[in-house]
């Protein structure tokens, strides 16, 4: 079951202007892709992931995603759409600083109504000696990796990124998007990345580029490359 995202619009109404978020963006994603969103700042990409994910409603058009119609839902459906089919994953990671890592991804297990295993993802994420630590005693990477765990622990059939690896050093970086890579192969999960960074669309199947809140391109990769190869920038 694809994402399949037809005529959307949304605006945002900021005193007398009208702000065009999202002007008709229409775009099929097929299941198990790793999807790329470039564009420049204010573009909309963060717009189109949360409208997809349930987390904002729109104007107009229309989203399908995992066998609903998101504007069909009520504030209860959505609520239960996110829990059961969506994971977000941000820059800012967003842990609870008074949570442990694992207290942390309990959080994330307890939405789930199927999580997958706590030491699985631990030892997956590279977590497992960390899982007593708090989010204070941990480098921005291991933070990325605690927030990818919790938000992996749902077991979602959806990851949504907005810049991921936005606040990270290449090596970490590079770190974070063969966890994405790994999710996506072995779960076959569909993986939505946000990016400044022009070089993680070579690793993506698909690579959607988005220009005052339209979508102006989308590419398919037909042969995406190792994240270890990716260009930095
Ligand atoms: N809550 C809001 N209220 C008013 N305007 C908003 C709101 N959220 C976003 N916008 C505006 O909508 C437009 C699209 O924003 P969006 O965050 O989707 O862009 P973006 O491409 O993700 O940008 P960035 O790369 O800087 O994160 C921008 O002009 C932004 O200022």
């Amino acid at each position: 079951m694809a994402i399949k995202v037809s005529n959307v619009q949304k605006t945002y109404q900021s005193g007398e202007v009208a702000i065009h978020a999202l002007r008709n963006a229409s775009l099929t994603i097929p299941d198990r892709e790793i999807v790329t969103i470039l564009g420049p700042s204010g573009s909309g990409k963060s717009t189109l992931l949360n409208v997809i994910g349930g987390i904002d409603g729109f104007d107009k058009g229309s989203i399908e995603i995992a066998g609903s119609k998101l504007e069909e839902l009520n504030n209860h459906q959505l609520t239960e759409f996110r829990r059961k089919h969506i994971g977000f994953i941000f820059q800012q990671y967003n842990l609870i600083p008074a949570l442990t890592v694992e207290e942390n991804i309990e959080v994330g297990k307890e939405l789930s109504t199927s999580p997958l295993d706590m030491k699985e993802i631990l030892e997956k994420v590279g977590m497992l000696d960390k899982k007593d630590k708090f989010p204070y005693q941990l480098s921005g990477g291991e933070q990325q990796r605690a927030a990818i765990a919790r938000a992996l622990i749902k077991n979602p059939e959806f990851l949504l990124c907005d810049e991921p690896t936005g606040a990270l050093d290449e090596d970490t970086g590079k770190n974070i998007l063969h966890l994405l890579k790994f999710v996506n192969q072995t779960f076959g999960r569909t993986v939505l990345i946000i990016t400044h960074n022009q070089g993680i669309g070579e690793m993506a199947h698909r690579v959607i580029r988005m220009k005052s809140g339209e979508i102006i391109e989308t590419d398919e990769n037909e042969t995406p490359i190792d994240p270890e190869r990716v260009t930095w920038a």
